[in-house]
């Protein structure tokens, strides 16, 4: 069987190195491409490459996927910044190429996409719920992207339920002391040295908390989550966002 051929932009990053190791370790797959700033994109269509890892910057990634869609070239996103206005720009791209695949996972490890679905499922139990993500001082954007897509699920999960808005009697309070407001949903963000990506989601209700936890240690903690989203994005055209789609979860 011939092997996948797959590129990864980003490949000097601190996930992108490892997403390196990881595509060449592949059994199924052959790295043709291995990425940087300043970097030729022509280099994906000369050495043919099927699907490409984009683990860069928000400054950078959509000009990465407007050439990949443009030239039929499959891809798997972990680079954050995702608004309504790119995702329609986005969207616009695939509809000009109907056969090309794009993944966007917020969080590629398994533990993570699993505590985002358990706080969607356990959202409209309880009358409070905040998001605390904790992460590296490098990392450059503030909520995380994770952190954000768990608070849309969240919030998205109380409105269907018709949820009342959460308790909260502060009347005077220091600018950012109650975190960043997603859709209704406090977002706390804390950068701190030793630590890789962290995330807890605070549940709270009349006489019980709930508090659900997931800690990457390590960037290897991601790569299944992207060599499982590769294999299976050159079968699945259009937009798909989230992992947890390509996980089979009820
Ligand atoms: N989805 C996930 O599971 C997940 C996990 C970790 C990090 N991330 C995200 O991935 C992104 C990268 O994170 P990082 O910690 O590796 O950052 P990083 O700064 O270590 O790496 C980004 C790399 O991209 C390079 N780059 C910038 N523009 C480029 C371009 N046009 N072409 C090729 N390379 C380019 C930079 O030079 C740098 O080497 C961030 O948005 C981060 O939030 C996502
Ligand atoms: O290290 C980062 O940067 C991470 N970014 C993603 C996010 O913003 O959620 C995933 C976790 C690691």
């Amino acid at each position: 069987m011939s092997k996948l051929r797959v590129a990864v932009l980003g490949a000097k990053g601190r996930i992108g190195s490892e997403a390196v190791r990881a595509v060449e370790a592949a059994d199924d797959m052959e790295l043709v491409a291995a990425l940087g700033r300043g970097d030729t994109l022509e280099t994906l269509t000369e050495t043919g490459a099927q699907a490409v890892v984009e683990l860069t910057t928000p400054a950078s990634v959509m000009e990465n996927l407007e050439f990949c869609v443009g030239h039929g070239i499959h891809a798997v996103v972990g680079t954050t910044g995702w608004t309504d206005e790119r995702l329609a720009q986005l969207n616009t791209w695939l509809s000009g190429s109907p056969e090309t695949g794009v993944l966007i996972a917020p969080n590629f490890s398994i533990g993570a996409v699993l505590t985002m679905k358990f706080a969607e499922q356990a959202a409209r139990y309880f009358e409070s719920v905040e998001v605390i993500e904790l992460h590296h001082p490098n990392k450059a954007d503030a909520p995380s992207g994770t952190a954000t897509r768990t608070a849309q699920l969240i919030a998205a999960a109380r409105e269907k339920a018709g949820v009342a808005p959460q308790p909260d009697a502060t009347a005077t309070a220091l600018d950012g002391a109650r975190g960043a407001d997603v859709d209704g949903v406090p977002v706390h963000s804390v950068r701190l040295r030793g630590l890789l990506a962290h995330q807890e989601v605070l549940l709270g209700g009349e006489g019980e908390t709930l508090t659900l936890r997931h800690d990457s240690l390590h960037h290897s903690s991601f790569m299944p989550g992207i060599l499982l989203g590769t294999r299976r994005v050159v079968t699945t055209p259009g937009l798909t966002f989230g992992l947890e789609h390509f996980l089979d979860l009820n």
